[in-house]
């Protein structure tokens, strides 16, 4: 079944922008879509897409599309419907549909990485014998849709398609296949995973993983301690049932073997003042950019400078490694055993080249104090903030990042609070990327990172 580029360029002009994990709501661009393979003919088509987007100030993103083409429409697949179209010669109509949603066809990708295939360019990699992979397991497609998009299979394994790509290969790949050789505990096994040549380089289109089953998300942990003790006006965070604390220390100590294995399995470096003062200068050329997009940004602008060059000034070398790049409660699972640290990708808005660069440890300890942050505050700025629930929300927050930084010095050699001026900095450069993140996805989250921001400036 062929269909023209032009037809499903014209279908995704009006899909993406509609798509959580497409990042250009905010600007205007036009669109160019080209096949790159055909997964299946067997039951209906599957096609691996990519749409070429190019903004009006130049900058190009591709995204990855794959779609199953359906010659009936499919109503179970409703929610997902791309668009329809005549095919090449004219004569019968396609229905096109986001393919990881349906489960007719799914399973094409786990029988092509159990096969080691490669089709039209694209490698599939098994890291494990055909018989642990989870074929003929009926698929089902997260809800909770995120900067990618997840599918699971059965209850033993996830995949996890990469919607933005580009030439490199994926850090989360990458790194999930590193820290898992080195028998590390506290990543899931990667299984797999689906490369593309593109001119000759790598483009990583997919991984599959262990699914940890049982597993529950940081984030819902610490939101439903938070509400406990917003329950209780009377009592404190260590009196509540459902106090984190002990949780927020496993999870600062866990935090800190990975990033030993990740120092053990990429190496070290030390930043020296010079690289100090240019990192610096990227974290002030980040928060210009987000002023043009988030004006709310402008009162609070000037401190946050004056808190950046304090780190220049430091004049001293930066212990540096590679590190998460996008550490909160929502990439962290609790199974029955231990905590379980995910999506190594690094922060979706950054080039593959930054995501990979050593960083300071730091980076991601502040990442995960701004999550603590966000659950204590999301449920204030959602109407019901009193002087009471605001003071316990505080207290919370304060509890458990000291439980946290406690936990990662037990494992590290570095006790976080002891990079005072530069952890508060890197708090600071994330809530200046959540601030954008905010205000392009979710608006009325946007108070949550400002008001941070407004606190950060006052220190
Ligand atoms: N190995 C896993 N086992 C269980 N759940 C997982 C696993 N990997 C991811 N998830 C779930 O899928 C969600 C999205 O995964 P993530 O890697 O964070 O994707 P994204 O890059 O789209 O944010 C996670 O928040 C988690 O709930
Ligand atoms: O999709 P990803 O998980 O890669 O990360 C992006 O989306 C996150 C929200 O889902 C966003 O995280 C922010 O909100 C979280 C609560 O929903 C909070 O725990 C985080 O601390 C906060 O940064 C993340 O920044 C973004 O990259």
């Amino acid at each position: 079944m062929k269909i023209s580029s032009a037809e499903v360029g014209r279908v995704l002009s009006d899909w993406l922008g509609q798509q959580r994990w497409y990042a250009g709501k905010s600007r205007a661009g036009s669109v160019h879509a080209r096949q790159l393979a055909t997964l299946t003919e067997d039951p209906h088509p599957v096609q691996i897409w990519i749409a070429d987007i190019t903004y009006e100030n130049g900058d190009v993103e591709h995204y990855q599309v794959p779609l199953v083409l359906r010659d009936e429409p499919a109503q179970q697949l409703d929610h997902v419907f791309v668009g329809a179209m005549l095919d090449e010669d004219g004569e019968s109509t396609v229905h096109l549909y986001d393919a990881l949603h349906d489960k007719d066809v799914t399973g094409a990708w786990l029988d092509a990485l159990v096969a080691e295939a490669e089709i039209d360019g694209l490698r599939f990699v098994r890291r494990v014998a055909p018989d642990e992979m989870p074929v003929g397991e009926p698929s089902l497609a997260l809800s909770a849709e995120q900067s990618n998009t997840s599918i699971v299979f059965g209850d033993a394994a996830i995949m996890k398609t990469f919607r933005r790509i580009e030439a490199g290969l994926n850090p989360d790949i990458e790194i999930h296949g590193a820290l898992a050789d080195l028998g590390g505990e506290h990543v899931a096994n990667l299984l797999g995973h689906v490369t593309a040549t593109i001119d000759g380089e790598p483009w990583s289109l997919a991984m599959l993983q262990d699914f940890m089953v049982t597993a529950t998300d940081g984030w819902k942990l610490a939101t439903t301690s938070v509400r406990d003790l917003m329950a209780e006006g009377d009592l404190h965070a260590d009196e509540v049932g459902g106090d984190f604390a002990s949780e927020a220390h496993r999870l600062g100590q866990s935090t800190a073997q990975v990033h030993a294995d990740l120092a053990a399995a990429f190496g070290t470096t030390n930043l020296s003042p010079d690289d100090v003062r240019a990192r610096v200068a990227a974290m002030l050329t980040r928060l210009d950019a987000a002023l043009i997009e988030v004006a709310e940004l402008a009162p609070v602008a000037s401190d946050l400078r004056r808190l950046y060059e304090a780190v220049a000034d430091l004049g001293t070398v930066v212990p540096a490694q590679r590190v998460h790049g996008d550490l909160h409660l929502g990439q962290v699972l609790r199974t029955a055993r231990r905590w379980i640290l995910l999506d190594f990708e690094g922060e979706p808005a950054k080039s593959i080249i930054e995501r990979r660069a050593l960083d300071s440890p730091l980076r991601d300890v502040a990442g995960m104090l701004r999550s603590f942050d966000y659950a204590a505050r999301y449920q204030l700025s959602e109407g019901e903030g009193t002087a009471q629930t605001e003071a316990r929300s505080r207290e919370w927050t304060t509890r458990n990042r000291d439980a946290y930084c406690a936990g990662y010095a037990e494992e590290s050699s570095a006790d976080p609070r002891e990079g005072a001026v530069l952890l508060r900095a890197l708090e600071a450069d994330k809530a200046v990327y959540e601030a954008v993140y905010e205000a392009r996805n979710r608006p009325s989250w946007l108070p949550v990172p400002l008001a941070s921001l407004h606190r950060l400036a006052a220190e």
